[in-house]
């Protein structure tokens, strides 16, 4: 029975969508809220708010130092109420209270970042080369940008979209995955008690195939900003061969985590367990293709069987639990689908592989190894986004490297090793956005995020990111009294 009933908010007020659906606990397989189900009709309101805002409303004559100001203040909000944040996405996404608590208040000092931003953005004086011009080069919002986010980490991962728009003077329409927006819907009362104008932040849900689809391809949509899967991906593209709008993609990963003989190897092995096993496995960065030296393989395997095995599973509320849910029936069906075809492949299972005993509700699946003989395995080639960590042994750094980059994908990566110039080596050659050194999953406002192959197109976070919501204006000046000479000729 469904109890509690969100809304979209649009042009700055909170409204009903024509249609609406029952939101899931993954925790106990049971509705237990109403989402809006935005339509076309819903999208075209939200787009056309953003564009009124963006030309006409009170956001566009903002400095970007009070831009800045209300990005500040929207990063003390979500600070503030990180912990009833946090229980909503608990509750609608099963990712565990520990988790969301701690990263829903870091949110808040994205939003700060790009506040401080805002009115850093400088644009430029050209030196030009004729004596009677003068150049200046103006950054501009780029227009009305379309965010588009998963279910996982929906806060932080429209932050770092929201944050560089709006300190780049862009409004947003944003819109929650189906999957769990209750996080999202929530943090737009947020954006309302900030003070925003109406129709600069706009937040909605609604499915992919009609709300995702007219939103990507609206006409007055410029620029849009997606995260979630590859084929997802594709049609995102194809939506904006409409529009043309400047798009960038935060897409999925098989990401490697190299472990050296010569490495600490119990931090390694906490440092594996985060990289899989945190989020249940549901993060773009998990580190699901172990990859360790021959040598120590059979001892760093029974390591990380141990800790699998004393992972506490159930209840995300509880602040006890370490590993709670999958966000959906479909997420646990397809990771037992591959599961099934890795073992009948040929690989061993290590732990796991099966739901955990006592956890008949809810969507959970136990924390699983399987060893591999090569990366043909299903388990090694597809992004699973779930708690399944394939493990392969290696027998010299070439070959590690080899086998670490023998994906498609290229998002993150690991190495774990004591050897400086080994770990330099290891950086420098491994194809992926990111490379962490003897740590994992750790991540930070200031540094850009993205991904190499499949993996995406574009970077987030850091100071670079602004300029993907800006264009450029060139702005000629000709100081000259004298009558423009020869009109035939290019100047
Ligand atoms: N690189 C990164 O920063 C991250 C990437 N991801 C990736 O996201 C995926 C998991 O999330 P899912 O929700 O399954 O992703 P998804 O790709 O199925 O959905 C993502 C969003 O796209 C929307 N969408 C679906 N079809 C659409 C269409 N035709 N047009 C416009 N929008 C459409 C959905 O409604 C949802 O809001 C994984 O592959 C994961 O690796 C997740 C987190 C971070
Ligand atoms: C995207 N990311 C880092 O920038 C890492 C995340 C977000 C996600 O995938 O949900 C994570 O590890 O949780």
């Amino acid at each position: 029975m469904s109890t509690v009933a969100f809304k979209n908010y649009i042009d700055g007020a909170f409204v009903e969508a024509a249609a609406t659906f029952d939101s899931i606990d993954p925790s106990t397989g049971t509705p237990w809220a109403t989402m809006p189900a935005a339509g076309v009709a819903d999208v075209d309101r939200a787009v056309e708010a953003a564009h009124r805002a963006l030309r006409t409303g009170p956001w566009a004559s903002l400095t970007a130092t009070a831009r800045g100001k209300l990005l500040v203040r929207l990063g003390d909000l979500v600070a503030a109420n990180a912990g009833r944040l946090a229980e909503l996405e608990t509750r609608d996404t099963g990712k565990i209270i520990r988790e969301t608590r701690a990263q829903i208040a870091y949110v808040g000092d994205y939003y700060r970042y790009y506040g401080g931003l805002a009115d850093k953005h400088e644009g430029a004086f050209i030196p030009i080369d004729k004596p009677d011009m003068e150049v200046t080069v103006r950054p501009e919002p780029i227009g009305v940008v379309a965010a588009v986010v998963p279910w996982n980490s929906q806060l932080f991962l429209s932050a770092v979209k929201l944050g560089a728009a709006l300190a780049a003077g862009c409004t947003v329409v944003l819109k929650a995955s189906e999957e769990g927006p209750a996080p999202l819907l929530a943090f737009a009362e947020l954006v309302h008690e900030a003070g925003f104008p109406a129709g600069a932040v706009n937040i909605l849900t609604g499915f992919g195939h009609d709300c995702g689809r007219r939103l990507t391809s609206h006409p007055l949509v410029a620029r849009v900003a997606f995260t979630g899967g590859p084929s997802t991906a594709r049609q995102i593209v194809a939506n904006t061969a409409e529009n043309l709008a400047y798009t960038t993609l935060e897409l999925g990963g098989k990401s490697p985590v190299v472990v050296f003989a010569d490495a600490d190897l119990d931090s390694a092995a906490n440092a594996v367990v985060a990289g899989i096993f945190a989020a249940t496995g549901q993060s773009c960065v998990a580190g699901s293709r172990l990859l360790v030296e021959r040598s120590v393989k059979d001892e760093f395997l029974a390591r990380l069987k141990r800790k699998a095995e004393a992972i506490a599973i159930g209840d995300p509320q509880d602040t006890a639990t370490e590993m709670g849910p999958l966000a959906t029936l479909r997420q646990r069906e397809r990771i037992e689908t591959i599961v099934a075809e890795s073992l009948a492949g040929g690989g061993r299972l290590i732990t796991g592989g099966a739901r955990p005993e006592g956890k008949a509700d809810g969507f959970y699946y136990a924390p699983t190894i399987i060893e591999a003989q090569d990366q043909a395995l299903a388990c090694v080639r597809e992004e699973l986004f779930g708690p399944v960590l394939s493990a392969l042994a290696f027998d010299s750094e070439a070959e590690a490297l080899a086998l670490a980059n023998d994906t498609p994908f290229g998002l993150a990566s690991g190495v774990f090793t004591t050897n400086l110039a080994r770990a330099h080596r290891m950086a420098r050659g491994i194809h992926a956005g990111v490379v962490w050194v003897n740590t994992y999953r750790a991540v930070s406002p200031l540094v850009p995020f993205g991904g190499y192959g499949l993996s995406g197109l574009g970077r987030e976070g850091g100071i670079d990111a602004i300029r993907d919501y800006t264009r450029s204006k060139s702005v000629w000046i000709r100081t000259s009294d004298e009558p423009i000479p020869d009109p035939f000729v290019m100047r």
